[in-house]
């Protein structure tokens, strides 16, 4: 009896024990789902600040939950503890599993993000074009009078001061570039022959040389457009010269920059009735077109960049420019606005206004003084005929460029080929406003050409100007170095398109909105294979159509 009631004693005490480590396990199941379930959840700052371990978890937690990772999604292979996490997916109640899938679709979306940027830090194609020997080709050896500007030494200087405090005098003596601005408001000055102790913008002016405006490699081009992008508003004045509203910015350190207002909205398309001569200025055009020729590797536009500016205290209260402070007023819907006074568009109907004070602008970086660097400037023998009706001679006439070739200064050097780069560049972003470009006058017709004044570029998207590639069509002559690097920007590597958009991120306005629209971007590539095609035709009927200006050069530059 007693043995058969120690014996049910036992019976039970298992069964207890049984149900014990039931319950047991059963808590260890939910442990392990809520753990796993915490561990999905993307942390919510962004992307960039994942360590990378985190994502490496992160990656193998979605790969267990295979039913939510798509396949073209790759990912390492699964390590023991991680199939110990796929076993408990595997269990997983069917409201969980969305919830896990949910969060891997956000981890594929951060996982994406982070492939984009580590495209944009490991593998661009900015990058790879830049390193490729085209836009690396040995610059020629410079002497003395290839720079623009020259830093005097001490024992020069003493007649005259230093080439800085030229430039800061002719700054002060020149009244179309004199700010208005309180003296004391600019920063004393301590520069000395050391380059180190130069603002960006001076950097900038004493790099410039015979053959480009600056070098692509500088770090002080980083510096320069951060510069203008960020330097407090000294002064704002309007700019004379020119036919549209545009504004003289000065800074504390005597730096200076071209200001071009926001017109139209960055997706609106040109009007196709409007002729070309009727067409607003955009200052995202001035911006992509410093990216664009860049891109080609021309290196003949001052740097560009996009900036936020207060309308209010950036402009018409600091503005000791009567003529422009008369124009401000505030809209019907209380945006401060302002026109100016200038040839073009400088009316209430035209108004200029910030939202309800920011504004989006383009600055352009001066090129140095006219005083100490005269320019000249030069009548495009293209140039339109700016009438509703009148054709300009090169559009009556095919064998016009035959006249040109024997014109000075085209009958001699690479002006010609130079127009011919500047016709590639208008053509790709649609500028039809090319009447006249500039040179610097101290390199006399042995110089690059200045590309100012891209205001009226990408206009439309829809539309390619054929009558814009007319000098290469007439002319039939290209650089070798223009077409190779046209020629490597229409591969799918490097893709015109790609790596303009990629260029353009950089601008600190691409955080606003891209700054130029998809279409933009994609007719680059359409109008790039068209220039490829029209020298093609050429050497269909020409022999002598490619200028070897690579000759010399060891390379292979065709590879
Ligand atoms: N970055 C710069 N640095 C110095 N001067 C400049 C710069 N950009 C333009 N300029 C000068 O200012 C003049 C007017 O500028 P811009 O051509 O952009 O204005 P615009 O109103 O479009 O002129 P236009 O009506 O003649 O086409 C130019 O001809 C040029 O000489
Ligand atoms: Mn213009």
């Amino acid at each position: 009896m007693i043995r058969q009631n120690l014996g049910r004693s036992i019976l039970s005490i298992y069964l207890v024990l049984a149900c014990l480590s039931l319950a047991l396990h059963l808590l260890l199941a939910f442990f392990c789902l809520s753990v796993l379930q915490t561990v999905c959840v993307p942390p919510t700052s962004s992307s960039s600040s994942i360590p990378r371990t985190d994502i490496q978890q992160h990656q193998s937690i979605s790969h267990s939950s295979s039913s939510a990772v798509s396949s073209s999604h790759k990912l390492p292979s699964i390590s023991h503890d991680e199939e110990h996490h796929k076993l408990n997916a595997n269990t997983l109640h069917r409201k969980e599993k969305d919830s896990i899938s949910d969060a891997t679709e956000r981890e594929k979306k951060l996982i994406g993000a982070r492939k984009g940027i580590q495209k944009v830090k490991g593998h661009s194609k900015l990058e790879a074009l830049f390193e490729h020997p085209l836009y690396n080709l040995p610059r020629p050896e410079l002497q003395d009078d290839d720079w623009l500007l020259r830093v005097k030494t001490n024992e020069h200087s003493s007649d005259r001061g230093s080439e800085e405090e030229e430039m800061k005098e002719s700054n002060d003596d020149d009244s179309q570039w004199q700010s208005a601005s309180e003296e004391e408001s600019y920063d004393k000055v301590t520069w000395t022959s050391d380059v180190e102790t130069h603002p960006p913008w001076l950097r900038f002016h004493l790099g410039i040389s015979r053959w480009e405006l600056y070098n692509r490699k500088d770090p002080n081009l980083a510096q320069l457009t951060h510069y203008l992008a960020t330097q407090r508003v000294l002064s704002a004045v309007q700019k004379t010269g020119g036919t549209q509203l545009k504004l003289l910015l000065s800074f504390p350190n005597y730096g200076k920059a071209l200001l071009k207002p926001m017109k139209q909205s960055r997706d609106a398309e040109t009007n196709a009735n409007l002729f070309y001569f009727s067409d607003f200025e955009r200052h995202n055009a001035e911006i992509a077109a410093f990216h664009l020729d860049r891109l080609l590797g021309f290196n003949r536009i001052p740097p560009v960049v996009g900036r936020l500016i207060n309308v209010t205290s950036e402009i018409r209260e600091i503005t000791t420019d009567r003529r422009l402070s008369r124009t401000f007023f505030t809209s019907p819907v209380g945006n401060v606005c302002f026109y100016g006074q200038c040839e073009y568009y400088c009316s209430t109907e035209h108004p200029v206004c910030g939202q309800p004070h920011a504004l989006e602008v383009s600055l352009a970086t001066m090129l140095p003084d006219l005083a100490i660097a005269p320019r000249r400037s030069w009548r495009s023998p293209w140039r339109r005929s700016y009438s509703r009706s009148k054709l300009a001679q090169w559009e009556k006439d095919p064998a016009f460029c035959d006249t040109v070739k024997q014109t000075p200064p085209y009958n001699h050097g690479n002006r010609l080929l130079d127009v011919i780069d500047m016709a590639v560049l208008d053509f790709l972003m649609s500028n039809m406003d090319r009447h006249h470009y500039e040179t610097f006058e101290k390199f006399g017709n042995e110089t690059f050409l200045l590309h100012l004044d891209n205001g009226r570029a990408f206009g439309r998207h829809s539309r390619d100007e054929p009558s814009i590639l007319t000098p290469l069509k007439q002319c039939c002559r290209i650089h070798r170095s223009t077409l190779l690097r046209l020629r490597l920007l229409s591969l799918p590597v490097f893709r015109l398109s790609d790596v303009m958009r990629e260029s353009l991120v950089q601008d600190p306005l691409a955080g606003v909105a891209p700054l130029l629209s998809e279409l933009h971007i994609s007719a680059l590539d359409r109008r790039l294979e068209t220039v490829l095609q029209v020298v093609q035709a050429c050497q269909e009927h020409h022999t002598d159509v490619i200028y070897d200006d690579l000759e010399g050069y060891d390379q292979d530059y065709d590879q």
